[in-house]
């Protein structure tokens, strides 16, 4: 881990500087200037090069960065893995959004494969597997911690299933009840919700006026 007296502020621009490079590794590109990685961040080249002394003697005079290098180094000296293997159970309408977005490989990890009752919805959508649920057992990504669930059916039984599994994180697009034991963590993402608490709240600030 990182020593602790890095500022704050360094480590809060750690995230920033991890995502540009993910992208950059992404185009292929392998090694990185100050000066470029500034522009794409949008970070001054002499605090970039602060910043990466906290991380050793990393770039070299007239070389640049080592993309790959700095990556493995944020990733495991800061404990920032954001290699998450996500699944995806129910690959319907808002299942379909989710995969063709599939853009969270900077930060987070991305969707690797799905599962759906449906077996018309088997194959492959937008690159990503899509299997039926018979094979979750099977299929499931080894060390696979989150899933997204966009199902309509049986929603509390398949995330029994799911943690059974070993799943431990659950983002939850299904307006159910859903109950999970401790250890367990569920994040609900609810549009509707969301629209209405905003229109209470400008209600509630245009009535002050
Ligand atoms: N949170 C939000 O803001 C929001 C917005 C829209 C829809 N939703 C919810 O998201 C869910 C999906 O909506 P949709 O429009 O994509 O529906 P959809 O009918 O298009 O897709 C649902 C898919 O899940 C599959 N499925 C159903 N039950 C399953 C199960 N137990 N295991 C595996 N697969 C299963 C179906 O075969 C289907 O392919 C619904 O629960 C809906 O209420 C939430």
């Amino acid at each position: 881990m990182v020593h602790k007296s890095v500022p704050k502020a360094t480590l809060q621009r750690y995230p920033v500087y991890l995502k540009a490079l993910r992208k950059l590794k992404r185009n292929g590109i392998e090694r990185i200037m100050s000066k470029e990685l500034a522009s794409v961040v949008n970070i001054e080249p002499t605090t970039i090069r602060r910043d990466f002394s906290f991380l050793g003697n990393l770039g070299k005079q007239g070389y640049g960065y080592d993309v790959n290098l700095l990556i493995d180094i944020f990733n495991q000296e800061l404990g920032m893995d954001f290699d998450e293997k996500i699944i995806l159970v129910g690959a319907g309408n808002m299942g379909r959004a989710l995969m063709k977005y599939n853009r969270w490989d900077y930060v987070v990890g991305e969707i690797t494969c799905a599962f759906d009752i449906d077996p018309s919805r088997r194959g492959e959508t937008f690159g990503i597997p899509v299997y039926s649920m018979d094979e979750l057992e099977d299929k499931i990504p080894e060390g696979c911690r989150i899933a997204i669930l966009a199902i309509s059916m049986n929603i509390q039984a398949t995330v029994d299933r799911l943690i059974a599994c070993g799943i431990i994180g659950l983002i939850d697009f299904t307006h159910e009840h859903i109950q999970v034991p401790k250890g367990v963590v569920l994040k609900t993402v609810d549009v509707v919700s969301s629209i209405q608490e905003l229109v209470f709240e400008t209600n509630s600030l245009n009535a002050r006026r």
